[in-house]
């Protein structure tokens, strides 16, 4: 039975999808200790950012397929890991994307208006109306750091409240910063004339604590800050410290270096001025149902065998591209199977080049096809679109891509695969005919046309009469059913290969009377 476990709250729409396909377990606040304890026994894993998918639990997770996020970030998993394992990390990019500039929004205007300490002051019985006067956002200057899909919402929405809106992102072009109608700046001018500051940028060794003491020295003493993006982007010690002195105005935050926030944090001993929220961002209704529905889906599909649609860890080989491009993948995968048992050991060297039409198609996801099937031989299904890459690049397969778009052997192109290792080099060719068949079309630049099929028998031989015969003779008295045979040769009596379609595997005991043949120089049976 497929089982998924769910270790976060997640929506029930998600939970019912999932349902459709594995047994679900939710079982949430399990210690890193009890998620590493039962993680074997799970196909997929359903999380939000209170679980820690550390390499020691995916190391533990030996049925795991995939790994899904309700959510954007997936820093509290660790990726490399799992794509090492060929595990599978899903998010929902956009699922939450409104809920998170949403509560930026509503903590600018808590902070400019002092709406939780007023309420608290109106709570505890009093009536203080100066003290907590407030501010407009209209006409003020609000800086966003990070422009990307919150950050341009939060722009959107704070232009049609009348701020002027800057922005800093050095992954912004001028021009779409210019048809937001939005000045791009560095980040230090952003910082000194802004009134306020959003961020919306990724945590990452870069951006960790970007936001410090001396840049909130640069300030206005009235300006607010507000962080609904990730913790460690501000330093706390840093930001408890410039509020409580005065150096900025005030600031607002929803997510933490460390979640939960420490009982110790300076950031709890600010009494005024300070907003803090426990990572909320994502927490609307409807954003919890859209991440989980989004998120559910993908696991479904992937453990019924389909692609996903956003996966974090095979960039540019979404559900889209392995729809559009199913037969050009099958195509290419299975001639890296070939390539690999032709070649018959390891490979230094791998050079795929799509030809004619097939120079129009993304090269990435041929070449990450071709290495599954190149590697599949060796690793079997520990290989996979997650892990292909890795694994090549792990074993010193230096891979080439070539686009040949002059080359036109067949309407819809071709895809040919090279190899080269110590010994020799074999090369082969294929192409997608009509309906989507696959055709092996060269073999060690020898021309053939043959359908790949399970079990095959390739070999070279000296084009000379007698050699077809004894060798049909040969499989049919080991009971070796043929289903079909093609010879392809450059010129008459010299060098050929011949290409059998068996019905049956070839055993290593014939194989030693077929390598025996007068005139065959090499025998690979070969297992698609
Ligand atoms: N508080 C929450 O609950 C909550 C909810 C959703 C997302 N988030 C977080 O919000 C952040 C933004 O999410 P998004 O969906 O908009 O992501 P996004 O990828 O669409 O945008 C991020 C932007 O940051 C920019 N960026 C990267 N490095 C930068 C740097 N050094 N300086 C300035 N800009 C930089 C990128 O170019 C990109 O435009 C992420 O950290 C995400 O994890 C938090
Ligand atoms: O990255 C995200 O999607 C947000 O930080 C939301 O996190 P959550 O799912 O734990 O609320």
């Amino acid at each position: 039975m497929t089982k998924v476990l769910v270790s976060d709250p997640i929506d029930q729409a998600g939970i019912d999808i999932l349902s459709q396909v594995a047994q679900v377990d939710v079982r949430t606040g399990l210690p890193p200790e009890e998620l590493k304890a039962i993680i074997g026994d799970y196909d997929a894993l359903m999380i939000r950012s209170g679980t820690t998918v550390t390499a020691e639990i995916i190391e533990a997770a030996d049925k795991l397929r995939i790994i899904g996020r309700a959510g954007v970030g997936v820093d509290n998993v660790d990726v490399p890991a799992a794509t090492k394992r060929g595990v599978l990390v899903v998010n929902s990019p956009e699922g939450n994307t409104i809920a998170a500039a949403e509560q930026a929004l509503a903590l600018m205007l808590a902070l400019s208006r002092h709406v939780p300490h007023a309420h608290a002051s109106t709570m505890a019985g009093g009536w203080d109306r100066k003290k907590y006067v407030g501010n407009e956002l209209y006409k003020k200057k609000l800086g966003v750091v990070g422009l990307g899909k919150i950050g341009s919402h939060v722009a959107r929405v704070a232009k049609a409240m009348g701020m002027d809106v800057m922005a800093y992102d050095p992954y912004v072009s001028a021009e779409r910063a210019q048809q937001m109608q939005v000045r791009l700046l560095p980040l230090p001018a952003l910082f000194a004339e802004a009134d306020f500051v959003s961020l919306h940028l990724p945590r990452t060794p870069d951006t960790e604590n970007l936001v410090n003491a001396e840049l909130l020295k640069t300030m206005k003493s009235t300006a607010r800050i507000v962080n609904c993006a990730r913790g460690g982007i501000i330093d706390e010690a840093a930001l408890a410290e410039a509020v409580e002195n005065g150096t900025i105005g005030g600031a607002a935050l929803d997510v933490y270096a460390k979640e939960p926030l420490e009982a110790g944090s300076p950031l709890r001993q600010v009494k005024e001025r300070l907003i803090l929220t426990p990572h909320l961002g994502a927490s609307t209704e409807e954003a919890q149902e859209n991440v989980a529905i989004d998120v559910a889906e993908q696991i479904r599909d992937v453990l019924l065998g389909l692609p996903a649609r956003s996966a974090v860890n095979i960039p540019g080989l979404n559900a889209e591209v392995m729809e559009q491009l199913k037969p050009h993948l099958q195509l290419a995968e299975t001639l890296g199977q070939l390539l690999s048992q032709l070649a018959g050991g390891p490979i230094s060297e791998l050079e795929v080049r799509l030809q004619g039409d097939f120079a129009a198609h993304p090269a990435q996801p041929l070449v990450v096809a071709a290495l599954k099937g190149l590697l599949s031989t060796a690793l079997g299904d520990s290989i996979n679109y997650v892990n292909a890459s890795l694994e090549a690049k792990e074993r010193g397969i230096h891979v080439l891509e070539v686009k040949d778009d002059a080359s036109r052997d067949f309407a819809g192109g071709s895809l040919q695969l090279s190899c080269r290792n110590s010994q020799a080099s074999h090369s082969v060719t294929g192409a997608v005919f009509a309906e989507g068949e696959l055709r092996i079309t060269t073999i060690d630049e020898f021309p053939v046309n043959v359908a790949p099929s399970r079990h095959m028998l390739f070999t070279r031989h000296r084009d000379m009469p007698g050699i077809i015969g004894q060798l049909g003779s040969l499989l049919g008295e080991h009971n070796v059913n043929i289903a079909s045979m093609q010879v392809g040769r450059r010129i008459v009596r010299g060098d050929a290969v011949m290409v059998l379609s068996l019905d049956d595997p070839i055993p290593p005991s014939l194989l030693v009377s077929v390598h025996a043949i007068n005139g065959i120089q090499e025998a690979h049976p070969v297992t698609l």
